[in-house]
């Protein structure tokens, strides 16, 4: 089989900003922090702090526009709209609000089209900018939606889940679901900033936090070893929603998913780092049916199993696997993966993973851990991925 070197980077990753690894441990409030994407004229900064979803400084150098619309959804409209509202009244002289349903499900054309209908019942021009408040569901809809709005409106991310701030709302990829196949519908379309306030994490359920932690574990095994050593140490301080663990978390995901980002924005290679776990993980939710698992979820005992085809390959050794399990579980997230189909469950997950975005000519391609800290992609043969699944699932 051949594989692919995916870490193949121009640069080398950052290194721990000092200012943050301190207050992760001395449970100082950390200041704002800014990470920069870097993508020539398109590049935005990420701000990380506390009190920042209400602060107009933080949207004042945006570009001119004639009227903004946030999209959220109903859960947290009565959390945070209003105070994202008065922020930007100051600025745009209308602000119109859209509360989508909540949830995976509704990551549909149907949703969607609820807010093409918003922008044309208000009369939105080219001038119009889009802003998405709430976790991943929202911010791939809106994002799409701008990408598309009049063939494009600038949008800004400002994610209220864990999972957002380290990952979703970062990065532009945006778009829906289809029954078949996750994220099967969408565009790069990258946002114009985004702003991560870490107070807004005080009201996410437990059950939401958790899922955020696997796309913070993730960055670990596929790149940086240092951060999954201190992830280990500070999970705790993590669940506890500790400032100072939350602003390094947050801050460490980003700078990573920036610097993979910058180097193969469209994913023609590197990039593809960033879905270790995604392959089995999308096959979880499209086969529960979506919202059944969260996709953290899917993603934590998408990890597990990608882990132990790493390991039937021989890229990596059962300590190595057993310590990232042990992470995963820690993280308050289911580690084994879902039946499927109580009959063929190896042949239902072998179907769905065959849509996956990085399947070639009918192979399916694995992100595994080639070594801790160092991924690749590699097509396996169907016995091997069976093999995985039968021991691996629930
Ligand atoms: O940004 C990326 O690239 C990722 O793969 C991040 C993933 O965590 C995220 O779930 C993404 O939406 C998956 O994209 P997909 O193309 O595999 O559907
Ligand atoms: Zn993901």
């Amino acid at each position: 089989m051949q594989a692919e070197n995916l870490l193949a980077p121009s640069g080398a990753l950052p290194e721990f900003p000092p200012i943050l690894r301190a207050a992760a441990t001395s449970g100082v409030r950390p200041p704002t922090q800014e990470v920069r994407i870097a993508l020539g004229e398109r590049s935005y900064p990420i701000f990380i702090g506390s009190g920042l979803l209400g602060d107009a400084a933080r949207y004042a150098g945006l570009p001119a526009a004639s009227a903004a619309l946030i999209v959220t959804n109903t859960t947290v409209a009565p959390l945070y709209a209003e105070r994202l509202r008065a922020a930007l009244q100051g600025i745009y002289p209308t602000v119109y609000l859209l509360a989508l349903p909540d949830g995976e499900p509704y990551k549909d054309w149907q949703t969607l089209n609820l807010i093409f209908d918003a922008l044309l019942q208000h009369g939105c021009d080219r001038k119009t900018v889009l802003f998405a408040l709430g976790g991943g569901v929202v911010g791939d809809m809106t994002g799409f939606a701008a990408a598309c709005y009049m063939r494009g409106v600038p949008f800004v991310q400002v994610p209220t889940t864990l999972l957002a701030q380290v990952d979703s709302s970062v990065g532009g990829k945006t778009g829906i679901n289809h029954p078949l196949g996750k994220n099967m519908i969408g565009a790069f379309y990258q946002p114009r900033l985004v702003v991560c306030d870490l107070d807004t994490l005080d009201t996410l359920p437990a059950r939401e936090f958790s899922a955020g932690l696997a796309e913070v574990i993730k960055y670990g095994p596929i790149a940086d070893m240092a951060f999954m050593d201190w992830l280990e140490t500070g999970m705790d301080a993590l669940r506890a929603r500790e400032r100072g663990a939350l602003a390094h978390a947050v801050r460490r995901s980003c700078e990573i998913k920036a610097w993979v980002v910058g180097q193969d924005e469209r994913e023609s290679g590197l990039r593809a780092i960033l879905n270790f776990g995604h392959t089995f993980g999308h096959a979880i939710e499209a086969g529960l049916g979506y919202g059944q698992w969260l996709h953290g979820e899917a993603v934590g005992a998408g990890m597990v199993l990608a882990a132990e085809l790493s390991r039937a390959l021989g890229l990596v050794d059962a300590a190595f696997t057993e310590r990232l399990v042990r992470l995963i579980e820690r993280a308050g997230l289911p580690v084994r993966a879902p039946v499927l189909d109580s009959k063929d469950n190896a042949g239902r997950y072998l179907e769905l993973m065959r849509v996956d975005k990085k399947a070639e000519g009918g192979a399916i391609r694995f992100v595994l851990i080639d070594g801790p800290g160092r991924a690749v992609l590699r097509a396996v043969p169907d016995a091997q991925v069976r093999a995985v699944i039968d021991a691996g699932c629930a």
